[in-house]
């Protein structure tokens, strides 16, 4: 999944930006997209410093360059607040240097790069076609290269605790057996919990195990995109047969086609054509299907029909093993693995500071882990408690506040019978406008988070949005006017300050 921040401030979005993006990464040290991009990843470099470059923008970010912006990867938020907040000046005047004009700088959540790096990432994936990766039977519609890429993620690095459980024995038990009994296997929840690592995984088992399986691995808007490609270009015969002809069909972000009949339509011809032949279908999603707002009662109805199952953040003990896994991968990177055989792993003091304070999701953990061993290579010094607590004393100040930002969301979304999905997308239907309104004044009175941050949180709005929502509840709750929105109950019709303490209410319970 790749979510949008733009560090000055204006926000740019466009659906198919995935499509726009030009170009390839040249090779893991430099992950630029077309020779713009390269010139203003040289032209930084120029000016922070080899060494600053190395451990911030080398291996972390992916630059893109088109249409006149600058779109930076980086694996989470706090590498996107991270590099705003100390590198900005730097990237904006490379940018000048390099290209004469002054392109939009906007930073992108690239999930590839949050992946744990087991070689080079595919190239496919930042290209100006979708990537979805498949294995066996040879593939009718994509490219050749397509077929070689491999997964990253793999259930063996997967940290298992009461959270996530079920989860991964339904992924094993989808492995080990051919006729599964979860048939759709339906895994869902929050940002970051490793839902993506678990279906990738469950392709690599597969993989493993039987390796005839003919598994397609990719994202809802990757079937979106190709189906419409399919039409465009009279090639959907061609596309039927690939996506129908599977073994295993593992869909990631499902959520995506709310609001797309057509593309659902298709979609449940290719379901149903599957499920028929008594093959495997997985589909990962932000909600659970009854949740995700547009989407047909048809789809609901097949999503829910086998297995459905939720993960939650992790708990302590299962942050403590992540954050030992990643640690150990991390300083291995950024200082060798000499380094690391020397002693230089992190001290469990570290891992159960981190662990304890960083809560929310397993990105985030990563993102507090990344931005306490790069520091410490910065410095050429030994991670240490004390440095932990300077270093990520921000961070953690702004990600433990009273109530996070999903608690607010995700009662908000139930109070109006909505959903996250809707909360973080274009739409702009009274309800979902509404909700998305009152999350973005919960959050700016009950966190520490500013108007940018609530803005990147909720589907990358930018600040002025945040404002204009503060101010639109800011004026309902002073004259406590009639609440209109549309329920699945029917019309209802509440009183500002009643659905303000009832919200309230019920982000405290
Ligand atoms: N239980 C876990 N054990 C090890 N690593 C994990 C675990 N959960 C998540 N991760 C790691 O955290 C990062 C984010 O996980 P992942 O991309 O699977 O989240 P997600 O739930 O799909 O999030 P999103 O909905 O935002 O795409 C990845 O690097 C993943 O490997």
């Amino acid at each position: 999944m790749k979510r949008e921040y733009v560090a000055d401030k204006s926000l740019i979005i466009s659906a198919d930006r995935e499509m726009s993006m030009q170009g390839t990464i040249t090779d893991e040290g430099s992950r630029t997209a077309g020779p713009g991009a390269e010139a203003i990843a040289e032209a930084l470099m120029g000016r922070i410093g080899p060494q600053k470059y190395k451990i911030w923008f080398q291996s972390c970010a992916r630059f893109t360059l088109a249409d006149g912006c600058l779109k930076i990867g980086v694996p989470n938020p706090f590498m996107a607040n991270w590099l705003e907040s100390h590198f900005l000046r730097d990237i904006k005047a490379a940018a000048q240097a390099a290209t004469g004009g002054h392109p939009q700088i906007s930073f992108v959540i690239d999930s590839e790069l949050s992946e744990p790096r087991r070689g080079p990432v595919s190239a496919t994936s930042a290209a100006a076609q979708p990537s979805p990766h498949n294995h066996g039977a040879p593939s009718l519609a994509s490219a050749p290269s397509d077929r070689s890429k491999g997964l990253k993620l793999s259930l063996e690095t997967f940290v298992v605790g009461p959270t996530n459980e079920l989860a991964y024995s339904a992924a094993r038990a989808v492995v080990r057996e051919q006729q599964s009994p979860f048939n759709p296997l339906f895994i869902h929840g929050g940002y970051g919990v490793g839902k993506t690592h678990l279906l990738q995984g469950i392709c690599n088992g597969v993989s493993e195990v039987r390796p005839q399986t003919n598994w397609l691995y990719l994202s809802a808007e990757e079937f979106a995109n190709q189906f419409v490609m399919a039409l465009k270009t009279k090639k959907l015969e061609a596309f039927r047969a690939r996506m129908r002809k599977t073994d295993l069909l593992a869909i990631d972000d499902v959520h995506f086609l709310a609001s797309k009949p057509s593309t659902q339509e298709e979609f449940l011809h290719t379901f149903n054509t599957i499920n028929l032949a008594g093959k495997q279908v997985i589909l990962v999603s932000d909600a659970h299907p009854k949740m995700i707002g547009q989407l047909s009662e048809k789809l609901v109805n097949r999503f829910v029909s086998g297995m459905v199952v939720k993960i939650d953040p992790p708990d302590f003990p299962t942050r403590c093993a992540i954050c030992r896994q990643f640690a150990e991968r991390m300083v291995n990177t950024a200082f060798g693995d000499g380094r690391a055989a020397q002693g230089g792993q992190m001290a469990e003091s570290v891992i159960r500071f981190v662990a304890e304070r960083v809560r929310t999701n397993v990105r985030e953990l990563e993102g507090a882990l990344l931005k306490l061993v790069a520091y410490a290579a910065l410095q050429n010094g030994k991670i240490t408690l004390a440095m932990a607590q300077s270093v990520l004393a921000e961070h953690i100040e702004r990600c433990d506040p009273i109530v996070h930002v999903c608690d607010i969301e995700s009662t908000v979304a139930a109070y109006f019978g909505t959903t996250l999905a809707s909360l973080h997308s274009a739409k702009k239907d009274r309800t979902v406008s509404l909700a998305r309104h009152f999350s973005m004044y919960l959050t700016r009175k009950h966190t520490k988070m500013s108007s940018s941050e609530v803005g990147r949180a909720m589907g990358n709005k930018n600040h002025a949005t945040v404002l204009v929502a503060c101010k639109k509840i800011e004026a309902l709750l002073e004259r406590n006017e009639d609440v209109h929105w549309q329920s699945s109950h029917g019309h209802k019709v509440v009183k500002a300050q009643t659905v303000l303490m009832d919200l309230e209410d019920g982000i405290a319970r």
